[in-house]
């Protein structure tokens, strides 16, 4: 009998905004890491989820959509896109089965293709949103791609990370291209995102829910403090965090806090019950909305958002 192999490795999922890479990277997880959202290009921060295995560990980073940059905060995130891609041992491009494979899809392959050594594979997403008809072609568009840009795609894979088709078995085939090592994370960890940053991804989220237009680019959280409040019993720890909600413009300040405050309110609740949840520990939620004007297009701004 030989003995087992133990492979470890990193893949990152890209694609367009709304691809669905969050909801593939939670669904592999099995638990709410990165953070999803109907509306496009909510994934900033770099978020791990770790997929552990009897004889594997496959460490997932998820990064931010690519795009045409067209601030400086979009020329920021195309560079750390980029950096990841070189760093992980396979990208995986997500095409959503439901659209047509468009000029953003080539634009990502293009720019993939400059990436030579990291394995690449191609998975069509949302499966459950399209007839078999619709995949089959989406498939044979997907193969065009890659003739077209150069790319040769280890894998095509169509799955359905809502309806859980085909997710164990992108999971084998991720897990069969990673090199052959040791566990590179603690047992059971899933994933090594900062709890501030968890956090405030997950306070951006709330604030997300249910506004238009340009906000959804305008918002930006930091988390300014996190500890156990002291002198509680340990039974009944309470979680203290203060969090700033940053906004371009004054008039946006109104839109997020609400008619006296009430929608604020709202986020704030529905944001504690969310970290809550994913750190099990009773929260105290201190959020304050504040002006951080065109924050997107000051440097110095980025650098104290965390860009
Ligand atoms: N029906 C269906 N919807 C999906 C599936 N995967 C993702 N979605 C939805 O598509 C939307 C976008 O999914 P995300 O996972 O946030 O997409 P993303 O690629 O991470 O998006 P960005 O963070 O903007 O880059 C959400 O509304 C998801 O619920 C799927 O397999 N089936």
């Amino acid at each position: 009998m030989t003995e087992q192999t133990f492979r470890s490795g990193f893949a990152s999922f890209v694609g367009r905004p709304n691809a669905g890479k969050s909801t593939l990277t939670n669904a592999l997880v099995g638990t709410k890491v990165a953070i999803t959202s109907s509306r496009p290009q909510t994934t900033r921060t770099v978020v791990r989820g770790i997929v552990h295995r009897d004889d594997a560990q496959l460490v997932l980073v998820d990064t931010p959509g690519l795009h045409r940059p067209r601030t400086l905060l979009g020329e920021r995130l195309n560079d750390l896109v980029k950096s990841t891609w070189a760093e992980v041992d396979v990208v995986a491009v997500c095409f959503p089965a439901n659209e047509k494979i468009g000029p953003g899809d080539r634009f990502i392959v293009n720019e993939l293709a400059k990436v030579r050594r990291t394995t690449k594979v191609a998975v069509a997403t949302k499966t459950d949103l399209a007839t078999p008809e619709q995949i089959a072609e989406h498939l044979l568009e997907i193969q065009a791609l890659g003739a077209e840009t150069g790319t040769t795609w280890a894998e095509i894979v169509p799955v359905s990370a809502v309806a859980g088709d085909q997710v164990q078995l992108l999971a084998d085939l991720l897990v069969a291209m990673m090199p052959e090592g040791p566990p590179l994370y603690p047992d059971g960890e899933l994933t090594d995102a900062p709890e501030e940053s968890i956090a405030a991804e997950l306070i951006r989220e709330a604030a997300l829910e249910g506004v238009r237009d340009e906000l959804p680019h305008s918002i930006a959280v930091v988390v300014e403090e996190m500890a156990l409040r002291e002198g509680r019993p340990e039974d009944k720890p309470l979680l203290d965090i203060h969090a700033n909600l940053f906004v371009e413009r004054q008039s946006q300040k109104g839109i997020v806090i609400g008619h006296k405050g009430s929608r604020l309110r709202e986020v704030g609740t529905a944001a504690r019950q969310q970290i809550e949840a994913m750190l099990g520990t009773p929260v105290y939620l201190d959020l304050h909305v504040k002006v951080a004007k065109d924050w997107q297009r000051d440097p110095r701004q980025l650098r104290r958002l965390g860009f």
